[in-house]
């Protein structure tokens, strides 16, 4: 049987047929055309500006991995003008972070960008491993998500970077708008779905260039890449909610592989029921572009896998890449193209009462941003939520030392 050719460039032998579109590509192809995407967000949702300087949230995961690799490749070909540093977070998980750290030292020196990393024992005075030891692993996600986005923000302070860029994906954008729906949090949900967070009084802004990009793609690309990232999952246990939400969203993807974008897409609309929240990020969709949100609503609890698929589906797909080059055990089904989101963006929608996550019906209440009184890190409380753990955790180390 003659081979199947490349849909895109119709000369090559197609050996990767895409989770999000069902198009059958070849390598050149796939890389090509991921790459185009990531450029599409990047420039319909204005994320950069010339001669900006911009770290790299950096884990060593294949996230941040393909997340460096795609914005060096693209600051190269469109002359971006960006100056690209790595910042990485050491949370201190022996067995871990220090060998994911690893794979960031030598990204480093692949891509030839400047790290630094900060430590949660220097800026907090307690490690993962220490926080664990106290109050043991249920609910260690949630301290560790806390400090995580506070000590980005202060490492990019400290380079005097003003603009901080994730890996979060698709999959993790639909898990979080999932899990705000299950709680009845439009509000946060609307926040979430946004591309850029940080307001106006923030000096730091987060960014998620990847925010279109399935998780199984950035595999693939990564693999086909052979870039140079670390698997392993965080040794502590994942946060229960957002590990149901996403084996959901990957069992619906099963059934309906354009699911993960659906959600995406369908958390943007919600966020138009919202007055005063931020439209759609994409100004393709003819909308306004990125605007901030507040950070403390920007992804994620724990850092790590998140609660990650149980039996760790992307590490079950890493290895099998690697066994099987062919990998013809990933093609899936899909229902329809990315293009053909939602057309209805557009229409203007009637304001509804909003709910937050105690289920209460408000009115909207847009946070009111201050600096917390104890470490000035901004806040919409007096005290932060950070100083609020390192309270309870330090009146615990003080009663075991008594
Ligand atoms: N220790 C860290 N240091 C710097 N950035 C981090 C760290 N942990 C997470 N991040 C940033 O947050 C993003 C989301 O992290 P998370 O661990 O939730 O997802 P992930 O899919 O495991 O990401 P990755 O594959 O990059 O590790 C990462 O892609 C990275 O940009």
């Amino acid at each position: 049987m003659a081979p199947v050719l490349c849909a895109n460039c119709k000369t090559e032998r197609a050996l990767i047929k895409r989770p999000k579109n069902h198009a059958k590509l070849c390598k050149a192809c796939f890389i090509r055309v991921f790459e185009d995407e990531v450029h599409h967000t990047i420039t319909s949702s204005r994320l950069f500006y010339p001669g900006e300087k911009v770290a790299i949230g950096a884990s060593g995961g294949k996230d941040s991995t393909v997340l460096a690799s795609v914005l060096k490749t693209l600051n190269e070909r469109h002359g971006y003008g960006l100056e690209l540093v790595l910042l990485s977070i050491d949370e201190g998980i022996k067995g871990y972070r220090d060998d994911s750290l690893e794979t960031v030292k030598r990204n480093a020196v692949q891509y030839d960008m400047p790290l630094t990393v900060v430590g949660y024992d220097e800026l907090y005075g307690w490690t993962m491993d220490q926080v664990v030891e106290t109050i043991g692993k249920k609910g260690n996600c949630t301290y560790c998500g806390v400090f995580r986005r506070q000590a980005l923000d202060r490492g990019a302070k400290m380079l005097g970077i003003k603009h901080v860029v994730t890996g979060h994906n698709a999959d993790d954008v639909a898990e979080t708008v999932l899990m705000n729906l299950l709680r009845g949090d439009l509000a946060r949900l609307s926040r979430s779905t946004s591309i850029v967070t940080g307001d106006d009084q923030s000096e730091v802004k987060r960014s998620k260039p990847l925010k279109y990009s399935y998780e199984k793609e950035i595999v693939l690309y990564a693999h086909h890449k052979k870039l140079d990232y670390f698997s392993t999952e965080c040794i502590y246990s994942p946060e229960a909610f957002r590990g149901s939400a996403r084996s959901l969203i990957k069992q619906l993807e099963r059934v309906r592989p354009t699911a993960i974008l659906d959600i995406v897409r369908s958390g943007e609309d919600m966020a138009r029921l919202v007055p005063g929240e931020p439209l759609s990020s994409c100004a393709c969709k003819g909308q306004k572009t990125a605007s901030l949100v507040p950070a403390e609503d920007d992804l994620g609890g724990c850092g790590s896998q998140n609660g990650r698929t149980p039996g760790d589906e992307m590490a079950a797909m890493d290895k099998q890449l690697r066994e099987n080059e062919a990998h013809e055990g990933l093609e899936i089904d899909v229902a329809k193209e990315m293009s053909e989101s939602k057309k209805n963006g557009g229409e203007k929608q009637k304001a509804l009462p909003i709910r937050n996550g105690n289920g209460a019906s408000k009115g909207v209440a847009r946070q009111v941003r201050g600096n917390c009184k104890r470490c000035g890190y901004m806040s919409s409380q007096d005290i932060c939520q950070a100083c609020m753990l390192l309270e309870g955790l330090n009146k615990n180390r003080a009663r075991i030392q008594l």
